[in-house]
């Protein structure tokens, strides 16, 4: 079993496996506070030292500072929030995570909230352009300004990334490399009007929690990956919203949804993404530990490095 491991590994892991972890204390893609506390309770309760322990070099040069390219100004654009903040911070993220990509490292983001993605997908693209993305997640994220309600970033980041929408000045950084065949959801449960709209439209794959109960998860990441990722060839950018799992499994989440992933469900995803070998990403998002008891984020943030870890291959050792 290792050596099957081994030989698949090496295709797109860094060798020796070297992980660059980028801590990114934001929260302006989404209203609550707290969020930008879920990358040092990450780092506290231990992450980095898990994945020494199970073969990799880590560098962690402490979080990312964001507060001097923070608007002082940021008024709404039509109803985005926060969204010259935003914008200035993903443009960061994708330059951190683009570099540590070229050293050949693997990019370990740690959020904040989810419009981080649109940084991080786009360092990897820079990268790798044929990359694919798996989004494991309870949404959709792929609302634009027109059809998103709430106006938070953090539910639009992949229209951004697939140039749909209205196109702003203030994104303008943003190349949409992005393709709908190269990206595949996995977990969906709560996804808007207009965003099931646009899945349509654009014939992107989606495994939503329906998908997961009847045919279960080792078939749906199979599935999954056929349809991203045929012959196992392309590079692998995964995006994990920890309320892709249940709410019992990580209760300490913006946005909950019930009825989601087992946290063995859970891990065995991560684990078949690290299987392939492909794997040259990785963001861990919307921890937010000021929003339940002290014990339900504990728990939520072990959760989050159990991820982590298998994602880069503990449980296949
Ligand atoms: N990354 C997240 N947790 N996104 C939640 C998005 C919720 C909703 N669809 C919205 O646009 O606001
Ligand atoms: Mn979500
Ligand atoms: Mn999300």
């Amino acid at each position: 079993m290792s050596s099957r491991v081994a030989s698949s590994s090496s295709r797109f892991l860094p060798n020796p496996k070297s992980v660059a972890i980028v801590g990114c204390p934001f929260r302006g893609g989404q209203t609550k506070s707290g969020v930008e506390k879920g990358p040092m309770h990450l780092i506290e309760s231990g992450l980095p030292q898990q994945l020494a322990k199970i073969g990799w070099k880590v560098q962690f040069d402490g979080e990312l500072q964001f507060e001097h390219i923070l608007a002082e100004d940021d008024p709404p654009i039509g109803n985005l929030k926060n969204p010259r903040s935003v914008s200035r911070v993903s443009e960061l993220v994708a330059k951190v995570v683009g570099e540590h990509a070229k050293n050949g490292q693997l990019p370990l983001t740690l959020g904040g909230d989810h419009s981080l993605a649109m940084g991080t997908i786009s360092g990897t693209l820079e990268k790798y352009p044929d990359a694919c993305v798996v989004w494991v997640d309870a949404h959709a994220d792929i609302n634009t300004a027109e059809t998103s309600d709430s106006g938070n970033i953090h539910g639009m980041p992949l229209s951004f990334l697939l140039g749909i929408g209205t196109k702003l000045k203030e994104f303008s950084w943003i190349k949409p490399l992005l393709t709908p065949q190269r990206l595949v959801y996995i977990g969906l449960r709560d996804v808007d009007a207009g965003e099931r709209r646009i899945l349509r439209e654009h014939g992107i794959k989606a495994f939503s929690m329906h998908d997961v109960d009847k045919h279960g998860i080792g078939r749906v990441v199979e599935m999954a990956l056929d349809h991203v990722n045929p012959g196992r060839t392309l590079p692998i950018h995964m995006s994990f919203d920890v309320d892709g799992l249940d709410p019992s499994v990580t209760p300490s989440t913006g946005t909950p949804v019930h009825g989601g992933l087992t946290l063995r469900e859970g891990r065995y995803i991560c684990e078949a993404i690290y299987e392939t070998g492909c794997l040259v990403a990785l963001d861990i998002v919307e921890i937010n530990p000021s929003l339940v008891d002290e014990e339900a984020a504990k728990k939520t943030v072990a959760v989050g490095c159990s991820l982590v870890r298998s994602a880069l291959g503990e449980s296949l050792l």
